[in-house]
């Protein structure tokens, strides 16, 4: 459903392995008048990510100090690691009312709903439990540990899929791109 007022920012949220990264990485291909975030994460890096690019990489101490000097719009614990949003860049796109994207988590997204209600809020869905099961094993970039947490976690984010304004199903990369690309463009004219 669209929502009542234009919105300039879309924030897109899912179970980890429904593909969230996939899509936003095929959007900044293809679509890149809309301005992606750079979260800040206490993760370690994967093979390839590069800091600044993927995430800003940062201590749990550095993480603290963030937090404490009130640089992040929002922030959370997942699976082990402390993730956040970058408060100033954010503002400054979406002052010059550029389309910007924040791909988050569930805890993330409700904490922008809070702090910014006129954003519009997109839930990535997988096909079935058994593919996001497949997907993110397949990734491979995770012990089995951390994949059960964060199937422990995707169930949890998979009962939260009413609180969305839209959900669009990840059933392929390039369709489920466009069809978020159609939703960004429907609520910045
Ligand atoms: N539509 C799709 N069909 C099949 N495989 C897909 C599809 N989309 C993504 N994948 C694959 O699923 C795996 C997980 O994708 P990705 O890392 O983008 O997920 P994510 O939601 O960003 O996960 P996380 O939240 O853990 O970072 C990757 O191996 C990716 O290539
Ligand atoms: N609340 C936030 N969640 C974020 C942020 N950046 C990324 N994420 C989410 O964390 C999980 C795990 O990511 P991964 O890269 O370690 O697989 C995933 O759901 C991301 O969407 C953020 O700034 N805030």
């Amino acid at each position: 459903m669209p929502p009542d007022r234009p919105a300039r920012l879309t924030v897109l949220s899912g179970p980890s392995g429904v593909g969230k990264g996939t899509v936003v990485a095929r959007l900044r291909e293809l679509y890149p008048h809309v301005w992606v975030s750079v979260s800040c994460t206490t993760r370690p890096p994967r093979p390839g990510e590069r800091d600044g690019v993927e995430y800003h990489f940062v201590s749990v101490e550095q993480f603290a100090q963030l937090v404490r000097d009130g640089e992040l719009l929002e922030h959370a614990e997942f699976a082990g690691n402390f993730y956040g949003t970058p408060r100033a860049p954010l503002a400054e796109r979406l002052a010059a009312g550029q389309p910007t994207l924040l791909e988050i988590e569930l805890q993330g997204a409700r904490q922008v709903r809070q702090s910014l209600p006129d954003a519009f809020l997109v839930f990535l869905a997988p096909p079935s439990m058994a593919e996001l099961e497949r997907r993110l094993a397949g990734r491979g970039t995770e012990p089995a540990d951390v994949i059960a947490a964060r199937l422990d976690r995707a169930r949890i984010e998979m009962a939260a899929e009413g609180e969305f304004d839209a959900v669009v199903v990840n059933d392929d990369i390039g369709r489920a791109t466009a069809e978020l690309v159609g939703l960004i463009e429907a609520v910045c004219p």
